[in-house]
């Protein structure tokens, strides 16, 4: 029998093109998310680190229908969060150090809280015809940020690394005064007060989320180097040029371009002449192309705040050389960009 095959034309479109495979896993990311989402909140990976190790042992103190269980563990290995030998899941390195409750890696209360999130991304669509964002909390807002403060304080393992690196970085004869501007989980603090020990830090944050931090800060035993102070103490009441660094760490990008600029203009003042303004931020490249997880973050400020949104170092560059900042160097630790400028 002879092979009839069509002709170039009818075949191109479906074997001539890029397969489809990226496209598909952006589709079913939200499956992903949900998958880990739910077995945080039933504490799977918190029952096997205490030795619950079957399918039947972890649906009995999980509360769980066994049958239904077994499909989503399996798929937990398959996401490689668990690994599975016969009848017993153990976990991955990974969700040892991060998704155990009461491991200092733990951030299964962040996670969830950017879960959170879910049903604003649904309105995507809307919010694009319309413009209007449907605000459920503005993260911009005091408010906004302490109905949420796993979203903010709970980041400590995922910032301290750069914090560390950033801390080492500076001037080995570091004095004085250190203010942190917006501390939440006081990583940048408890960093900078480890690798400095002739400073005294004052690390803000909004009243309702200064508990965990007193929590972090007693950990390490530094409540007398690190004192808190709620942000209703506005900046402007700070004398001026009394400080010999000040740490902005993930703050602009939640109030947005005027506010930032506006803080910006505030942390000049607070330094002492040759004063060194520490500033952490998500920042897309230039063009805007990348990379996606700055790009996507923007978007989400976008949805979650009325002013937020994400900047790019030339921009931070600009507004730190208009507020009067000179010799501004670009630290590169870990895959975020970190600018150290210079009263
Ligand atoms: C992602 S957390 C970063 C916390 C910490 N600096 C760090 O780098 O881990 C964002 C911080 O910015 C603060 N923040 C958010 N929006 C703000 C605003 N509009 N004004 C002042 N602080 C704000 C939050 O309270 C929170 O402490």
């Amino acid at each position: 029998m002879v092979l009839q095959i069509p002709n170039q034309e009818l075949l191109a479109p479906y074997l001539q093109v890029p397969i489809a495979a990226p496209l598909l896993d952006i589709n079913f990311g939200f499956a992903r998310a949900r998958v880990l989402d739910t077995a945080i909140e039933l504490k799977l990976f918190t029952h096997i680190a205490g030795g619950a190790h079957t399918c039947s042992a972890l649906a009995t103190v999980a509360g769980c229908n066994v049958q239904a269980l077994q499909i989503l563990l399996d798929a937990l290995v398959g996401l490689e969060l668990l690994q599975r030998k016969r009848e017993a899941y153990s976990l991955s390195a990974l969700a040892a150090v991060y998704l155990v409750e009461g491991q200092p890696g733990y951030i299964g209360s962040h996670l969830s809280a950017v879960m959170e999130q879910w049903d604003t991304w649904g309105n995507l669509t809307e919010v694009m015809r319309t413009g209007k964002k449907q605000l459920r909390r503005d993260w911009g807002s005091p408010e906004g940020r302490e109905q949420d403060p796993g979203m903010f304080t709970h980041l400590f393992p995922l910032v301290f690394p750069a914090a560390w690196q950033a801390a080492s970085q500076l001037d080995t004869e570091l004095q004085g005064r250190v203010l942190d501007v917006s501390a939440g989980s006081g990583a940048w603090s408890i960093a900078t007060a480890l690798r400095h020990p002739q400073v005294e830090i004052i690390a803000r944050d909004e009243p309702g989320l200064l508990p965990d931090l007193h929590e972090q800060v007693t950990r390490f035993g530094l409540q007398e180097r690190i004192l808190l102070q709620p942000t209703q103490l506005e900046l402007r009441s700070l004398p001026s040029e009394s400080f010999s660094l000040v740490i902005v760490g993930h703050v602009c990008r939640f109030k947005g371009a005027r506010k930032s600029q506006a803080l910006l203009r505030e942390c000049y003042r607070l330094l002492q002449p040759d004063g060194k303004l520490l500033l952490a931020d998500v920042m897309p490249n230039d063009e805007r192309t990348g990379p996606a997880a700055a790009l996507m973050i923007g978007l989400s400020l976008f949805l979650n705040s009325q002013e937020g949104g994400v900047f790019t170092t030339t921009q931070f560059h600009t507004w730190l050389r208009a507020t009067g900042f000179e010799q501004i160097k670009e630290l590169r630790i870990g895959p975020l960009p970190l600018l150290l400028a210079s009263r």
